[in-house]
C-alpha cells in the first residue's frame, strides 16, 4: 500500500505564514504578542526544544523573553519568578519547559501561571474548558495532532482511534481531541492487556508511549493512519520515535516521521496559542 507522508514541517510553515500576518496586523495596532519562556536546569533536549521556540517567535516576530535558571533553584524562586510575569503587560504566554528538576512541584508551578497566560493549555482551567468543549488554550502537541490530520485531509468522524499513553500533556487531551471530532476512542497505556489486539483495531493510532520503535508492523491494521509522538534516540544516537517507521510505513494509508512530523507542530501550535492571547488585547 502507498502511504501518505505526514509532513509536520510543511504543514507547520503554512500554518506559521498566517500566524505571521496575524502578529502583523496586531503590531500595527500597537500590540507585540509576548512569550515567556522558563527554562530550568541543563537537560539539553529541554535547551535544544527552548531554542527552537525563540527561534520561533524571531521569525514570526513575536516578543520572547527567556529566564534560564539553575538546576538547584528552589520551588518558592520559580513560582515568584511566574508571579511577576502574570503580572508583566508586556507578556500574553507563560511557558515553563517541562521536565522540570525533582525538588519542584510540577502541579503547584502549573497552577502559578495565570490560565489567562496558560498557553500550554495545562492549568486545571484550562483542562476543564477544554474537556467541556469551550474555547481555551488547547495543549499543543495534540492540537497540533489535530490539525495535522486536517491537513492531510483524514477523515475522523466515525473512525476508531486507539491512543497509546496516558500523560496529562498528550495521552489524556488527545484523545478527547478526537472524541469531540467524533472519532471512538480507546486509551492504552502501560496496564492494558493484549495492546496487539487493541492497536491493530485502530484507524487512527497515536503513539506516545516514550520507547524507541516499540510499534512494530504487528502491531498495526492495513491501511491505518499513524501518529508518532515519540522522541528517543536510537542505538546510534539518531532521533527516532516510538514507532519503527520502516518496518510499519507499508502498511499505513500515512504516517508522520520523526523527526518532522508532530515535533514542529507543538512549538507552532505554541505561537498560535499567544497570538490568540496577545488577541484579547483587543477588546
Ligand atoms: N512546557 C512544555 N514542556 C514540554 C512540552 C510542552 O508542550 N510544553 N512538550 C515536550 C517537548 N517539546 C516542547 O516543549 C517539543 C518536543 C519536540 C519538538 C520538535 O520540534 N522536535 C523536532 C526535533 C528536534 C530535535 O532536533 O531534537 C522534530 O520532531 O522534528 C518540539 C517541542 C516536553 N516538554
Amino acid at each position: 500500500m502507498s502511504s501518505q507522508l505526514i509532513n509536520g514541517k510543511e504543514i507547520s510553515n503554512t500554518i506559521r505564514t498566517g500566524i505571521q500576518k496575524e502578529v502583523q496586523d496586531l503590531i500595527a495596532k500597537g500590540i507585540t504578542p509576548g512569550l515567556a519562556v522558563i527554562l530550568v536546569g541543563e537537560d539539553p533536549a529541554s535547551h535544544t526544544y527552548v531554542a527552537n521556540k525563540e527561534k520561533a517567535c524571531k521569525e514570526l516576530g513575536i516578543y520572547s523573553k527567556l529566564i534560564k535558571l539553575p538546576e538547584d533553584t528552589t520551588e518558592e524562586d520559580l513560582l515568584a519568578q511566574i508571579k511577576q510575569l502574570n503580572e508583566a503587560s508586556e507578556i500574553d504566554g507563560i511557558l515553563v519547559q517541562l521536565p522540570l528538576p525533582k525538588q519542584i512541584n510540577e502541579q503547584k508551578v502549573i497552577e502559578t501561571i495565570s490560565p489567562l497566560k496558560d498557553v500550554d493549555g495545562f492549568h486545571p482551567n484550562s483542562v476543564g474548558k477544554m474537556l467541556l468543549g469551550q474555547e481555551t488554550f488547547l495543549p499543543c502537541t495534540p492540537h497540533g495532532i489535530m490539525k495535522l490530520l486536517e491537513y492531510s485531509n483524514i477523515e475522523v468522524a466515525g473512525k476508531h482511534a486507539v491512543v497509546i499513553g496516558r500523560s496529562h500533556i498528550v495521552g489524556v487531551p488527545m484523545g478527547q481531541l478526537l472524541l469531540q471530532h467524533d472519532a471512538t476512542v480507546t486509551y492504552c497505556h502501560s496496564k492494558t492487556k493484549n495492546l496487539q489486539e487493541m492497536t491493530k483495531q485502530a484507524d487512527i493510532l497515536v503513539v506516545a508511549i516514550g520507547r524507541a520503535k516499540m510499534i512494530t508492523a504487528d502491531y498495526i491494521k492495513e491501511g491505518a493512519a499513524v501518529i508518532d509522538v515519540g522522541m528517543n534516540r536510537d542505538e546510534n544516537n539518531h532521533l527516532c520515535g516510538d514507532v519503527d517507521f520502516d518496518s510499519v510505513v507499508e502498511k499505513t494509508s500515512a504516517i508522520t516521521p520523526v523527526p518532522g512530523g508532530v515535533g514542529p507542530m507543538t512549538i507552532t501550535m505554541l505561537m498560535y496559542n499567544t497570538v490568540q492571547s496577545a488577541k484579547t488585547k483587543l477588546a
